[in-house]
């Protein structure tokens, strides 16, 4: 069974950040996780990589809550790809790209021909191959953007966890990266902001308001002129080509103040 959310509840600060969030995806889902600034995606991201521990609910792998199991064991199911990753130290791609190996290699090392094999697959499906010996520094923001999805692959995870993995990327690059998430045999969550990616490569969406779930459901049942309308306080124009909702933005009248 994937990773599931189960009634969570998370406080920060004082504030209920997620408020009994559900989320329960079939095998090989791609998950979209979708609503404004401070809906409570990463919260909710978080909670099901363990980063937090929520205050309310559970958060299950094959059905065991995940705090009852070891950290390690934990991080060879689930590969997380966060929002703002970045160092200082000068390593390689490859470097980078290895130590989605971590979890795989016991107090005695693992297997380096199995490591290599993941990591070079994993290098070759992002298209970062070719930069394998380039230093971190000297990426573009999109080009790191993709050694962190290959150091993900290289954890070879059945769970993907991605926070707005298209930022940086170009419009090709969101597509390709998208599509490659989509057709991977993992279980993916990802945030995301743009709807209309959303709904061409997600299976289903979760809409977060305030930290509560507003909809759920396959994109055409809930990417809605209503939905967009309700939840962003943005008029659209929704139409749907086969099976998949297009949204046009109708831009407001901006406010002139003298
Ligand atoms: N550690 C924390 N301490 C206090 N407040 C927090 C903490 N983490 C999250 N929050 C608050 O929880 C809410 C949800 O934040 P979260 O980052 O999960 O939203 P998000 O939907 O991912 O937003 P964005 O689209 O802007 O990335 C926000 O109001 C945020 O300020």
């Amino acid at each position: 069974m994937p990773l599931h959310a189960k009634h969570i509840g998370w406080s920060r600060g004082g504030n209920l950040v997620l408020d009994g969030v559900t989320v329960e995806p079939s095998p090989g889902e791609t998950i979209g996780l979708l609503g404004p600034n401070g809906s409570g995606k990463s919260s909710l991201l978080g909670v099901l990589a363990g980063v937090h521990k929520p205050d309310a609910g559970h958060v299950l792998l094959d059905g065991i809550d995940i705090r009852s199991m070891r950290r390690r064991q934990v991080a060879r199911r689930v590969a997380t790809v966060e929002q703002h990753a970045d160092t200082e130290v000068d390593v390689s791609v490859l470097d980078v790209v290895r130590l989605g190996r971590i979890p795989h290699r016991g107090a005695f090392g693992g297997d380096d021909a199995v490591d290599e094999i993941a990591v070079e697959m994993a290098l070759r499906h992002t298209g970062m191959l070719d930069h394998r010996y380039r230093r971190w520094h000297t990426l573009s923001g999109g080009e790191r953007q993709r050694v962190q999805i290959a150091r993900a692959l290289a954890q070879e995870p059945d769970e993907l966890l991605l926070d707005e993995p298209t930022n940086h990327l170009d419009i090709s690059h969101q597509l390709d990266l998208l599509a490659l998430v989509y057709e991977l045999p993992m279980t993916s969550y990802i945030a995301l902001h743009d709807l209309n990616l959303a709904a061409m490569f997600c299976d289903r969406v979760v809409v977060l308001a305030r930290g509560s779930i507003v909809a759920t459901g396959t994109p055409a049942e809930v990417v809605t002129e209503e939905l967009v309308e309700h939840v962003y306080g943005v008029r659209a124009q929704v139409t749907i080509e086969d099976g998949i909702p297009t949204v046009k933005y109708r831009r407001a009248l901006r406010a002139v103040m003298r």
